[in-house]
């Protein structure tokens, strides 16, 4: 029985896990597909580096055409990153008519439609499930489980090392810096961390799986997104005492045929399954009009969980090789995407103010707030130690964005308010 080849693009986190994976799994892999799977070649940087997983050197090249240019390899894995070097090397392949499993969201949601329909034109494969949430199979879920049914919110913890910072910070009391440190030792953050503090690694992953979900081409411009890097910690301890835990949230709306994609730190109350989710764990809330609310969750970073999407995909590669088809189920977009502006984004708002403390401050902004017809749900309001300062934090109750951010550029302007400290976005539930 002749075996499969495959060319490995990458040999560090996620490529050494499928190495490990592809060996150790050997007889449940030839049992799914009905061959063996061998790696024949893997390209790499640097031929002399130490890997974590000891493979033939002989398999080791620097040169792409060594993979590209085999036509025995009928399989590329792309487990290296990068963005344009990395699509020329994928178009190659597609067009030498290689199917292609891969983890890179930086690529697939920049090229992916155009990689995509290369794919297609090629009869070829192209899966991209580790790129969503590491271990997690969200994008088959979305696709295939709930196929037959109207998505219409995504809401979801999708990186890995801000939770593990968050949780960090928040439950055990640790900085920042030493943290994301021992995230990017742990082989969770990305070759430029920039990208998962900053929420850009979430938003790729929201443009990615809102794309999937609504079957609308969602791009990567669509997505509102901001990072965990100006997170207090006072933010998390008032979060805390007024009930809610903060996350990097992407969500994804669809309200009638507008959608709204965006990644932001979020307060949650700290009884909702996402705030429970801890680490460098993941999980997606999906909402379908018919089934209602699922909630997928697992490891969303590091070597053998995301190798085990990546191989996964590889399953279905050779399965649909053997049957003599291709695509599967990433069909192309149904809908024309319309998004919303920010009258139309509706959502609670945590904010921390310090003021003058003057007799009427309060009421003040009390009356500020009505005058945009929004009330508070919570509030809290304390003197500073600093002579003459209070802290006021209040949520508010369901507000638009539009309206909110006219609030917030009218308190700046008053003269009591001394700083507006920081502004959450304060999500509940995932039907509503
Ligand atoms: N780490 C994780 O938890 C997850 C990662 N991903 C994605 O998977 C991909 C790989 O991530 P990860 O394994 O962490 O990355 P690493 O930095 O650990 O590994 C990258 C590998 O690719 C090789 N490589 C990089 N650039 C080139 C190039 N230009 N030419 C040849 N080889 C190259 C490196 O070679 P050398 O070893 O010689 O330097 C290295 O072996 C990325 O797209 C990432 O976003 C997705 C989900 C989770
Ligand atoms: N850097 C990413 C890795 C997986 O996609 C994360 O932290 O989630």
């Amino acid at each position: 029985m002749q075996a499969i080849s495959v060319g490995l693009l990458g040999l560090g986190t996620v490529g050494s896990g499928v190495v490990r994976i592809i060996e150790n799994h050997q007889d449940k892999l030839m049992h799914q597909v009905g061959c063996p799977i061998k790696v024949k070649k893997i390209l790499v940087q640097d031929v002399e580096k130490e890997r974590s997983v000891k493979v033939d050197p002989s398999l080791l090249t620097v040169n792409p055409a060594d993979i590209m240019e085999d036509p025995e390899i009928e399989v590329v894995i792309e487990v290296m990153g990068g963005i344009e070097d990395t699509r020329e090397h994928l178009i190659q392949a597609l067009r030498s008519k290689k199917n292609i499993v891969t983890a890179n969201k930086d690529l697939m949601a920049v090229h992916g439609s155009e990689l995509l329909t290369v794919a297609n034109e090629n009869g070829c494969d192209l899966f991209f499930e580790a790129s969503v949430a590491g271990g997690i199979p969200i994008l088959r879920s979305l696709v295939d489980g709930l196929a037959s049914d109207r998505i219409t919110k995504m809401m979801g913890i999708v990186n890995g090392t801000t939770n593990y910072i968050l949780t960090k910070m928040s439950q055990e009391g640790l900085a920042y810096d030493s943290v994301l440190k021992e995230a990017q030792q742990l082989g969770y953050a990305e070759a430029n961390p920039a990208s998962d503090v900053e929420g850009l690694d979430a938003a790729r992953k929201m443009a990615i799986m809102a794309s999937l979900g609504f079957s609308m081409k969602i791009d990567l411009d669509d997505v509102k997104f901001k990072g965990i890097t100006t997170v207090t910690e006072e933010d998390l301890q008032y979060g805390k005492q007024l009930g809610y835990t903060m996350k990097l949230l992407g969500i994804a709306v669809l309200d009638g045929d507008k959608v709204e994609v965006c990644v932001e730190p979020a307060l949650l109350p700290s009884t909702h399954p996402l705030a429970s989710v801890n680490n460098e764990y993941n999980a997606v809330y999906v909402y379908g009009e018919a089934v209602g609310e699922t909630m997928f969750y697992g490891p969303g970073a590091g070597s053998l969980p995301t190798a085990t999407a990546v191989v996964s995909d590889l399953v279905g590669v050779v399965k649909n090789m053997r049957l003599g088809v291709n695509g599967s189920s990433f069909v192309t977009p149904q809908y024309e995407k319309q998004l919303k502006d920010d009258g139309e984004v509706n959502s609670k708002h945590f904010l921390r103010l310090h003021v003058h403390d003057e007799v009427g401050v309060f009421s003040k902004i009390t009356s500020l707030f009505a005058s945009h017809n929004v009330s508070f749900e919570k509030i809290l309001q304390m003197p500073l130690k600093e002579k003459e300062l209070a802290e006021i934090v209040v949520v508010t109750h369901q507000a638009s964005l539009k309206d909110y951010q006219d609030i917030l550029m009218e308190l700046r302007d008053l003269k009591f308010v001394k700083d507006v400290k920081s502004s959450y976005r304060v999500e509940g539930s995932v039907g509503a």
